[in-house]
């Protein structure tokens, strides 16, 4: 089995000449996973002026202790007009702006309020409970930078900053196209020797928690006019990547080569040292990436997760391509490896402080229900030794 490209090696091709699509200008409330594409500079001071930071008296603290008319009230939208008197209280509450001449608050939990006067029995310093202007930003500073993913709490400092519409890389747009005369929709009947395609589902929910825009083509037969058409209305449909799935391996059936040759493109590489996904292929259509997927379920899953993701998170100019991967010990006894990278599916649980990946005996890469069952990929390098239980390996954690 000479000629098997290494995954990382493959992964350098698939991810090879993709940059960061093209800005565009997204709603606040649109913008979620989204990658900066320019600095965003904060166009107004917070707080705008000094304001109390609790509900109490804005006093002049040279007057502490006293007893002091309160002369009036400022609350958070509703400021005072005019200045603080000496010897005088202003009632005043949490974010409500101070008034010139107050240098400090005394909270209402330490004074007595009796009528219209307020009696202050202890001293507080200048500049208690006062937030001052600009406390968390001034107006020209750079509050997010250009690259930054967006999430909750850095959409929320673009709010703070005044920015209704956000500039950001485009979300990729992914094609997905099952093919096999075998296969039928989901809740439609099989035929004799037929089965329901799941391949496509899971592609598409992974894309979609990637932020990718999914749009599933369906189903086409083994037969390469159908399959060379739905691929050529991919191209025209624009779209970034187009994932097949089905008809990659060397059988009579498998046309994902010949409609690449139709197409007068190059394979970027077909067959890796990967299992399972070992007939992957790339080629670039275009401006389409082609990421031809094999059939077997778990194959499609594992090559999805592996090699689409990383392009999808390129694409949407994020800086942390690669999947993550983390530090466990073997469940169990595992044998020595192939030249194949082997990616084993495999359960996970917490023993004595120690996180354990357990992998399943059974690691066909037909079996969906191994896959559904699995919490993570154990990953076993080519030609790695023989490894006892308790072993140190790495993982993949699967999408839940
Ligand atoms: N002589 C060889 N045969 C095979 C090799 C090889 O090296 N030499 N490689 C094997 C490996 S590894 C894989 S993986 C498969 C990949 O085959 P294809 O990409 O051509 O996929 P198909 O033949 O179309 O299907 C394989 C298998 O998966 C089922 N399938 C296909 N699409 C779906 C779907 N959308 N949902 C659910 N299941 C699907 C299909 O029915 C087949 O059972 O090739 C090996 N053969
Ligand atoms: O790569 Mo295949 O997925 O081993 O079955």
């Amino acid at each position: 089995m000479a000629g098997l490209l290494p995954v990382a090696e493959a992964l350098a091709r698939v991810l090879d000449g993709a940059g960061p699509l093209p800005e565009e200008w997204l709603p606040l409330a649109e913008a979620d996973g989204r990658v900066l594409t320019r600095d965003l500079t904060a166009t107004r001071t917070q707080p705008p002026r000094a304001v109390s930071a609790m509900d109490g008296y804005a006093v002049r603290a040279a007057d502490l202790p006293g007893t002091l008319p309160v002369i009036g009230e400022s609350a958070a939208g509703r400021p005072f007009a005019g200045a603080l008197p000496p010897g005088t209280a202003l009632r005043i509450f949490t974010g409500a702006e101070m008034p010139e001449g107050a240098d400090t608050v005394v909270i209402q939990e330490d004074v007595a309020r009796q009528g219209d006067r307020v009696l202050v029995s202890i001293s507080v310093s200048p500049g208690r409970h006062i937030r001052p202007q600009g406390l968390d930003f001034a107006a020209g500073l750079v509050g997010l930078r250009a690259g930054t993913r967006l999430d909750p709490r850095k959409l929320a400092l673009a709010a703070a900053m005044n920015h209704a519409r956000l500039p950001v890389h485009r979300a990729p747009r992914i094609a997905i196209l099952s093919t096999g005369d075998e296969l039928v929709e989901p809740g439609t009947a099989p035929g004799p020797g037929q089965i329901v395609s799941s391949n496509a589902l899971a592609v598409a929910t992974l894309v979609q928690r990637e932020g990718g825009i999914a749009t599933n083509l369906g189903i086409c037969a083994d037969r390469l006019d159908e399959t060379l058409a739905a691929v050529r209305g991919a191209r025209q449909a624009r779209f970034d990547i187009l994932v097949t799935s089905g008809g990659a391996s060397v059988g009579e059936y498998d046309l994902m080569r010949d409609v690449i040759e139709h197409e007068g493109a190059t394979l970027g590489f077909w067959k890796i040292a990967m299992r399972p996904g070992k007939p992957l292929m790339m080629a670039d259509l275009g401006a389409m990436r082609l990421l031809g997927l094999p059939g077997n379920p778990v194959a499609s899953f594992v090559c999805s997760t592996i090699f689409l993701l990383p392009l999808i998170r390129r694409l949407a100019g994020r800086a942390d391509v690669e999947t993550p991967t983390e530090d466990a010990e073997l469940g169990v006894d595992v044998g020595p490896n192939d030249l194949r990278a082997d990616y084993l599916r495999a359960a996970l649980a917490w023993r004595g402080g120690r996180l354990v990946a357990t992998p399943f005996p059974i690691q066909d890469s037909s079996m969906v229900r191994v896959l559904a069952e699995a919490d993570a990929l154990v990953l076993r390098a080519p030609h790695a030794a023989a490894a006892p239980a308790g072993s140190p390996c790495r993982i993949i954690r699967l999408a839940r």
